[in-house]
């Protein structure tokens, strides 16, 4: 048993996780769909390997298939509202926010264990359509995994700092019905 979470581990959050409700309304969560659906999305590549999420960056992007880093289109108008939004709730400036991935799942696309690039420090996630579960896990000294989950609601946002974005690895159990995120990232110093 954790000494960190003596009670309901399993459930407790680690450090360094925010979450609000309804930052935006349900008429800008479709409008943001609407948006997010043209936006020229293409299938998640790693190196040969391909996901079945659909994803997009603005300003910066992150390639997997080459570890490549480089600045990219800024973000498009009809996000900015949103990263407003976003940063007012992380307590972060909306021009921190330097990059915008979105992402389709549509039945079946999940985000496998991972934690997010090291050129990149905050980061505050946006939920839209389907509800979701983040999944958090820590390997500890014996081996084994502490485990927490953050329950995605349409329309919240979570933030991610300090441990639960360094230490802990998060992930996204495939999903049975479409489901879209917006993550904002600052840049690490
Ligand atoms: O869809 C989400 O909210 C999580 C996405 C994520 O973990 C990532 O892109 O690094
Ligand atoms: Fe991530």
């Amino acid at each position: 048993m954790s000494t960190l979470f003596p009670i309901l581990f399993e459930k407790a959050v680690p450090p360094g996780i925010e979450q609000a409700k309804n930052i935006i309304s349900p008429m800008e969560e479709a409008e943001l769909i609407r948006a997010i659906d043209i936006a020229g999305l293409e299938p998640f590549r790693f190196q040969q390997w391909e996901g079945k999420r659909l994803t997009r960056s603005f300003g910066w992007r992150y390639d997997f298939t080459d570890s490549s880093f480089a600045q990219v289109e800024a973000l498009p108008d009809w996000l900015l509202p949103l990263r407003e939004r976003a940063a007012e709730f992380a307590g972060l400036a909306a021009e921190a926010l330097v990059q915008a991935l979105v992402i389709r799942y549509d039945p079946g696309a999940g985000i496998g264990w991972h934690r997010d690039r090291p050129v990149f420090e905050h980061v505050v996630g946006v939920s839209l359509g389907a509800p979701a579960v983040l999944r958090l896990r820590r390997r500890r000294a014996d081996g084994k995994f502490d485990r927490a989950e953050l329950p995605l609601e349409p329309r919240g946002a979570y933030h991610l700092s300090g441990e639960a974005r360094h230490a802990w690895e998060h992930s996204i159990t495939p999903m049975d019905a479409a489901r879209w995120s917006v993550t904002f990232r600052s840049l690490a110093s």
